[in-house]
């Protein structure tokens, strides 16, 4: 019985780039990945998405372009909690990238995700993302480098 801990992830993307941020500090540090973080109790998952967007790389998306693409949970041998990360994605935002405390963005092309550099489970289901497929994976890890065992499918709806 692991106690269930929400956060949000969001990647922005264009025909030929994604939207990463290099983690400056805190849970992923000096990993690539997509902009969020806790979903605070007064506020709902989709408001906690767009404040962490914001907040990480000062743009922002109007809430009927931020799709909800996927579902992932995180549990670490030895920790009672479970990370329940909902995953959403946007091709339609204003405002330009920039580097805050937090984050340092960087437009990557699909051909140049650098995974080595990024948590170990994006480079399964990130092909399921990139497909526009949506997806549900679970990922225990030991430690924050092992992943012990997955399992990804793709979802019909969300
Ligand atoms: N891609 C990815 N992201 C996360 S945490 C994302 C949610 C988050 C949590 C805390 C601060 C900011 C963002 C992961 N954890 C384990 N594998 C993982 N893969």
């Amino acid at each position: 019985m692991y106690i269930r801990k929400l956060y949000t992830l969001v990647f922005l993307r264009n025909d030929t780039h994604i939207l990463l941020g290099l983690k400056k500090r805190g849970f992923g540090v000096n990993k690539w990945n997509g902009f969020g973080g806790k979903v605070e109790a007064d506020e709902t998952i989709l408001d906690a998405a767009l404040r962490e967007l914001k907040e990480e790389c000062c743009v922002t998306v109007d809430r009927d372009n931020l799709k909800n693409i996927g579902h992932l949970e995180f549990t670490f041998t030895g920790e009672p909690t479970l990370m329940d990360v909902r995953v959403f994605s946007a091709t339609v935002f204003e405002g330009t990238p920039t580097e805050t405390d937090e984050m340092s963005p960087k437009w990557f092309p699909y051909t140049e995700i650098p995974f080595e550099d990024m948590w170990p489970d994006d480079v399964i289901w990130f092909p399921y993302m990139l497909k526009d497929k949506l997806f549900f994976g679970k990922f225990h890890y030991k430690g924050y480098d092992t992943i012990l065992n997955y399992n990804v499918e793709e979802l019909e709806s969300m």
